[in-house]
Order: structure tokens, then C-alpha cells, then sequence
């Protein structure tokens, strides 16, 4: 790894002092291609700056904490106690991380099993099959391979569907205009399991978005039920993210260090490690391990609000993989626009 940066050309070079930013983005700009050695001939378009780029060895250190949700869902006879325990750690995880993992989450593993199959699937179709559901400069839903974040191309594939469809949406970004457009979902031709199973998943989280937040109304001190006023009309997203093995992992992300914009998100993901969270304590980024059957769940951007910055959003990314396909699921709740 080490060897192949010494072949880089020298505005790709890691620099700790004056960093040519300019000369980096003109060349970036010039969708260049890079060709080192047999490893890898990637568009520059994908890599990133030296100081975002993963390290060679992730931190093994701590998981997220690690939350079995069955006092919520499956009350035992001392359920008063068990509930506040559970409040309380919730909320220690929203404040010290902004992400945490949970079990006994009751969602059905079948309704995850099928949609993780049908989303492998899709994802292997050919490219022309896939740009029939292309998104478009009106409507977001759909297919898309070439996702940027902070201007870097991520290593990845979307899929993306609303829940409530159509959905109602600002007709543009003027403040003072009041009229709104409604945009429907879009789903490939001749496969209506893809729909099903993504139609079901979503039923499913919704039960789990809707506990998640009401146990982070309790951990605040407020009334269960503080926040979920504003779901009238909601515009929340199912995604499916899919990242294709990388040659030059250690030059790209599977998707750029980001804040996720909702009020919440539960991603589910398979078995191969990528996600990384920026640890609030000290910058580091930490390696999410899989657990079998488990979501991860983070505070996004409104949540913060809401919270007055008790709970802050957290940085999170992808890292790539030179060997093995991943697949994750996240949903993203969001209110009405
Ligand atoms: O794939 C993952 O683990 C995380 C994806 C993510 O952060 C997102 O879709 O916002
Ligand atoms: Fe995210």
C-alpha cells in the first residue's frame, strides 16, 4: 500500500504541509485517469484527499454500545424499572456516540431475508436494466451509480424509494414559494417481489422508527409521544446502498464522511464490515462490527434540533472492500417537508 503511494503522481501524494488544494481539483475536474501499476485504474473522480482517505488499519478498538430493546417491546413484570434502564441507556448512547446497535428490535428476520435478497438481485442486473429506473433531475427515487458526496465520487449504487408515495415535496428551494410537487417511486419492469419485499420492509420500520422515537422522547425527559405529531405527510426514504468490491480501497470510500440529514436512521447491514463513525471523544474513526440480526441506529441532523444539541448527528462513512460486495439497508425517517 505504502509502495503504491510512492507511485501516485505528485498531487495525489499525502502532504502534511502545503497541500496544493487548486492543483488537486483542476486535475480532479479534468476526470483524469489514473493508471498505477497492475492494482488499479480508477476515475480520479473517486479518490479522495489524503486526510479523508481510510487508514490502513481500521481501530480495533470498542463497538457502538449494544442495546436490547425486549423491555420495550416485550414488557416483563417489573417493566417499569426495565423501561428506565432502557430509556437511560439510550439516551447515554445518543449523547456519547450518537449511534448504537440493537436487538430484540422486532423486526421479523424474514422481511430483512427478503429484502436483502431481492436487493442483491437488482443490483445484478445489467446496467441497462438498472438505468431504466434511473433517477432524474425531477425526480429522486430510483436507480443511481454515480453519487458524489462532499464532490467525491462514493464507490457504490443506490437504490432509493419513499415511503408514503407519492410523496409531497417543495416544487423549489425559494422560501417564498408555497406550492408543491408530488414524485412518485419508480420500480423495475417485470419483477414485483423487488416491490413487495421492499413495500413489507418498510411496514416494518416504520413499527421500529416510531418505538426508537418515542424511547428517545422518555431518555429526554419529555412525553412519549413528543415528536410523533409532525409525521403527518412524512417524507421518509428507504435506501438500498450496494458497494462493489474497489482495486484501490485505500484511495476511495464506499461513501464520503457525511451527517445523515433525518430525524433518525436504522440501517441494517450484511455481514461484511465497512461502516465507520467518527468517535465524539476523540475523532477516531471506529469500525462498526456486524452483529448477526442487529440494526445500527443513529441521531441525524433533526434529532439535534429537537434535542437542543443534547443529542448530536454524527460523521459516518463507508470504506471500500478490494475483495468482497456489500450490501446495507437504511431508513431514513424524515417528517413532513
Ligand atoms: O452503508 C452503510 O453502512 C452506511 C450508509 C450510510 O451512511 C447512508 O446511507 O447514509
Ligand atoms: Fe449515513
Amino acid at each position: 500500500m505504502i509502495h503504491l503511494q510512492h507511485k501516485l503522481p505528485n498531487f495525489l501524494r499525502p502532504r502534511t504541509i502545503n497541500t496544493n488544494k487548486q492543483h488537486y481539483h483542476h486535475h480532479h475536474r479534468l476526470n483524469y485517469k489514473l493508471k498505477f501499476s497492475a492494482m488499479a485504474d480508477i476515475d480520479t473522480a473517486f479518490i479522495q484527499a489524503p486526510e479523508h482517505r481510510p487508514k490502513p488499519k481500521s481501530t480495533a478498538a470498542e463497538n457502538i454500545p449494544l442495546i436490547d430493546l425486549s423491555p420495550a417491546l416485550n414488557p416483563p413484570p417489573d417493566s417499569d424499572n426495565s423501561l428506565s434502564e432502557l430509556t437511560a441507556k439510550i439516551g447515554r448512547a445518543c449523547k456519547n456516540w450518537g449511534f448504537f446497535q440493537v436487538i430484540n428490535h422486532g423486526v421479523p428476520s424474514k422481511s430483512r431475508e427478503k429484502i436483502e435478497s431481492v436487493a442483491r438481485k437488482f443490483f445484478a442486473l445489467p446496467k441497462e436494466e438498472k438505468r431504466k429506473v434511473m433517477r432524474d433531475e425531477v425526480n429522486p427515487f430510483g436507480y443511481y451509480d454515480s453519487e458524489h458526496t462532499k464532490n467525491v465520487r462514493d464507490w457504490k449504487e443506490v437504490f432509493d424509494l419513499a415511503v408514503e408515495d407519492p410523496i409531497l415535496f417543495p416544487a423549489s428551494h425559494e422560501p417564498d414559494d408555497t406550492e408543491l410537487k408530488a414524485l412518485s417511486n419508480r420500480w423495475p419492469e417485470n419483477f414485483p417481489e423487488f416491490r413487495e419485499a421492499c413495500e413489507e420492509y418498510t411496514k416494518e420500520m416504520e413499527k421500529l422508527a416510531f418505538k426508537l422515537l418515542e424511547l428517545i422522547a422518555l431518555s429526554l425527559g419529555l412525553p412519549k409521544g413528543r415528536f410523533n405529531g409532525f409525521f403527518k405527510d412524512q417524507t421518509t426514504r428507504l435506501r438500498l446502498n450496494y458497494y462493489p468490491p474497489c482495486p484501490a480501497p485505500h484511495l476511495t470510500l464506499g461513501f464520503g464522511r457525511h451527517k445523515d440529514s433525518g430525524v433518525l436512521t436504522i440501517l441494517g447491514q450484511d455481514d461484511i464490515a465497512g461502516l465507520e463513525v467518527k468517535r465524539k471523544e476523540d475523532g477516531e474513526w471506529i469500525l462498526v462490527r456486524p452483529t448477526p440480526d442487529a440494526y445500527i441506529i443513529n441521531v441525524a441532523d433533526i434529532i439535534q434540533v429537537w434535542s437542543n444539541d443534547e443529542y448530536e448527528s454524527v460523521k459516518h462513512r463507508v470504506v471500500a472492500n478490494s475483495e468482497k460486495e456489500r450490501l446495507s439497508i437504511p431508513y431514513f425517517l424524515y417528517p413532513s417537508h
